[in-house]
């Protein structure tokens, strides 16, 4: 409320002195010199403005939030973006012979299409050179006379009657022609003299000198209008990125925000970088009208091949760092499936793999590598059938088997034996999606948590020795005979088989802490999966994947699980990839920057190849597993037989908590800390009723019901066991 009194009800004397004291104010003035005070605050000293002075001005124009002066110079620095010395084709070995590649496979293109046509170029020289040397002859002739101009102003000085003037130019004709007859004649004599020589010389010599003249002769003979040869046109096979077409293009895509904001300003798209060559093809980095995102323009790939006249394997839209509004469009010279990918170097007999380095794994359309890693990492792979998936997961299987530190257990839950090549060096494979296989994937689910659990407990103490600095493995305790710590890649292609399983809740909980506690114990896991919805790949599981690689997907939420939330909408989409036709393309994700990549392509037959070899440098290394005797066996077997001989007289029935009292005297190492619970999760997988069963205690107290199992459905799981070992 105001304190002022009002004009109206003052005192006479006081409204006189108020008049008096009234000044005008200049609010800009004030306003002015408000700003000039610290924080804006209104000068103690200020008298003409108050606390309940009013700015009534409108708003000031915006503006620079940030004054230049106000940021520090170093950000500035790192914001100027300096273009670079070199182009970028010949910043890199890589863009040089992409470029030369190029320009070669361009003019050898040329070149044989004018091959194909040289009997009409023949036809048309040959008609064409006669006329040339008849109109090169009057040319020189005419040339030679100094007519041409002079005859005309002669003409014009005679029709005025300028005698003096027609006198002046007929000198200056008869000047030129002199010495013109003369190097015409000149000229004769050259030729005439060639002429003798050519008649004279080889025949080789004739030859040349017609290919050359003859040509020249055509090219003076023809028509002004009628090339002698046809022009090579390029049609569709590629179409130089410019400005013009890919603004046209993207005014194409059907989307409104930019089709609106470029008929309000046809300068709305831009392009911060000059369209420049990138690997073999062209880059436009193109800011996009103000509120569209790029990831909407990458979601519309084939709008924008159709509206560029390309194959939609040929143009690539990428979302690009800046802001969101940036695309990066790269134009392939030629569709990626016309570019012949280079053959995967894990085929070069000279590649060693350590699995603590990067190893080659996958090529950008633009056919630059991309290294994969496997150490401290987890891997999902997700794609609808002939995406290429298998290939993909099977690709990092045989990176790993070149590594012979590597152990390496697995289940192939679709039953058709794409992984059966890898047998020789995996410690441990199962092939098929029946009740069995998919029991003995649980159990070795179950394994792999035991297998963390001990693993923790070795990291620890070697911590404690002070060879474990970050408590993870690291290469030195991986080669360490008898660390335990070896790498152990554990892969499941197909787990929704397993995960739609009765054994698919637990199996799903388990993963779960295997993929959380594994990362830093050598411990990997890499899943293929066909139908990524929750069911068939539990959240947790995807959410705690550290390593994605989406090949072509159905939908959006497919895309989201496997390469996770948001990333739809954040522009990496696999929608865009067809299955067969574009298989082994993906967007690959936590790998450096996300994106779109085409895993290496190795058969059968190849990996077949590269399999022998690791076989090779794991036998030298010592460690070829020697599947099934000598390998380290997974737990289902151990806690049968364990059981059995742990079994207390001929008790027909025990407790769980005997048995787990006398397994973890027995193996302190795999048993420590079980209970009940965990035996009960063992046995599931075998034909063995866990219930209330009548015992006593093992130091001979009093007997009463308490969880257990008997002996007769021990002993018939063992038989059953023997007998589907043995193939019976
Ligand atoms: N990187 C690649 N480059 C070229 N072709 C590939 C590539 N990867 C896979 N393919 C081809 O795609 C076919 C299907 O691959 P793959 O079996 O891996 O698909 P998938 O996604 O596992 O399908 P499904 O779920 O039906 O098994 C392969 O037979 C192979 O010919």
């Amino acid at each position: 409320m105001s304190t002022h009194p009002h004009p109206d009800t003052m005192p006479a004397a006081e409204s006189a002195d108020a008049d008096a004291a009234a000044e005008v104010v200049d609010l800009d003035t004030a306003r002015a010199r408000r700003a000039a005070a610290p924080g804006g605050e209104v000068p103690d000293d200020d008298e003409t403005v108050d606390a309940e002075t009013v700015d009534d001005a409108p708003p000031a124009e915006g503006g620079p939030v940030d004054a230049a002066g106000d940021i520090p110079s170093e950000v500035l620095a790192r914001r100027r973006e300096r273009r670079p010395i070199l182009a970028e084709w010949a910043r890199s070995w890589r863009g040089v012979r992409a470029a030369a590649k190029h320009q070669g496979k361009d003019a050898g293109y040329v070149l044989a299409y004018h091959a194909v046509r040289s009997p009409k170029y023949a036809a048309k020289t040959a008609l064409w050179a006669p006329i040339g040397l008849v109109r090169g002859i009057a040319q020189a002739l005419h040339w030679a006379s100094a007519e041409e101009g002079n005859w005309h102003l002669r003409q014009t000085a005679a029709q005025r009657g300028e005698a003096d003037v027609w006198l002046k130019l007929d000198a200056r004709r008869q000047r030129q022609t002199t010495w013109r007859w003369w190097v015409l004649a000149l000229a004769t004599a050259g030729i005439v003299t060639g002429l003798i020589v050519l008649a004279l010389g080889p025949p080789w010599w004739r030859w040349l000198a017609a290919l050359t003249v003859v040509p020249f002769l055509a090219t003076r003979g023809r028509p002004a209008d009628k090339p002698i040869t046809d022009r090579v046109s390029e049609g569709t096979r590629y179409r130089k990125l410019t400005a013009v077409l890919v603004r046209r293009a993207l005014t194409s895509v059907q989307m409104a925000a930019i089709t609106s904001a470029v008929a309000k300003d046809p300068k709305a798209i831009s392009f911060p970088v000059d369209i420049h060559r990138d690997g073999p093809g062209h880059l436009a980095i193109v800011d996009l009208p103000y509120g569209v995102e790029a990831a909407e323009v990458v979601a519309r790939r084939g709008k924008l091949a159709s509206a560029m006249r390309l194959p939609l394997d040929q143009v690539w839209p990428e979302t690009a760092p800046g802001h969101t509004g940036r695309l990066a469009l790269w134009v392939g010279y030629e569709p990626a499936s016309a570019m012949k990918q280079p053959p995967c170097p894990l085929l070069n007999d000279g590649l060693k793999v350590d699995l603590f380095q990067p190893f080659p794994f996958a090529t950008t359309p633009k056919l630059d590598q991309i290294m994969a890693e496997l150490m401290y990492r987890n891997w999902l792979f997700g794609g609808q059938p002939g995406s290429g998936k298998t290939f993909a997961l099977r690709l990092l299987l045989l990176a790993a088997a070149l590594d012979p530190r590597a152990e390496i257990r697995g289940y192939e839950l679709k039953g058709v034996g794409d992984f059966a090549v890898l047998e020789p060096v995996m410690a441990e494979y199962g092939n098929g999606f029946d009740d069995e296989t998919l029991a003995r994937a649980f159990a070795f689910i179950q394994w792999l948590y035991e297998e963390c659990r001990r693993r923790s407990q070795r990291i620890a103490h070697y911590a404690r020795l002070g060879k474990a600095p970050e408590n993870k493995v690291t290469p030195e305790l991986a080669s360490l005979k008898g660390s335990g710590l070896r790498p152990l890649v554990a892969w499941f292609d197909e787990l929704q088989e397993l995960m739609t399983s009765k054994f698919g809740k637990e199996a799903g909980e388990i993963l779960e802490k295997v993929i959380k506690l594994g990362r830093a114990l050598g411990v990997i896991i890499v899943i293929g999966t066909q139908i990524p919805d929750k069911d068939s790949l539990p959240t947790g599981i995807s959410r705690n994947v550290n390593s994605r690689f989406c090949l072509s997907v159905a939908d959006q939420t497919a895309n989201d699980m496997i390469l996770g939330t948001s990333a739809y909408k954040q522009g990496l989409r696999a929608t865009v990839f067809q299955p067969v036709s574009e298989a082994g393309w993906g967007v690959l994700r936590g790998l450096g920057k996300p994106q779109s990549v085409r895993s290496f392509y190795v058969d059968t037959t190849a990996a077949g190849r590269i399999v022998a070899r690791a076989v090779a440098l794991r036998t030298k290394a010592g460690n070829i597993p020697t599947f099934p005797t000598d390998r380290d066996v997974a737990p289902q077997h151990h806690v049968l037989d364990d059981l059995a001989r742990v079994w207390p007289g001929d008790d027909k029935s025990v407790w769980n908590e005997t048995l787990c009292a006398a397994l973890v005297e027995l193996r302190p190492d795999v048993y420590g800390g079980w209970g009940s619970a965990q035996l009960t999760a063992a046995l599931k997988p075998f034909p063995i009723k866990v219930g209330d069963v009548w015992a006593k205690p093992a130091d001979g107290g009093k007997a009463t019901t308490k969880r257990g199992i008997v002996h007769t459905d021990l002993t018939a799981a063992i038989t059953e066991r023997d007998r589907k070992r043995s193939g019976g």
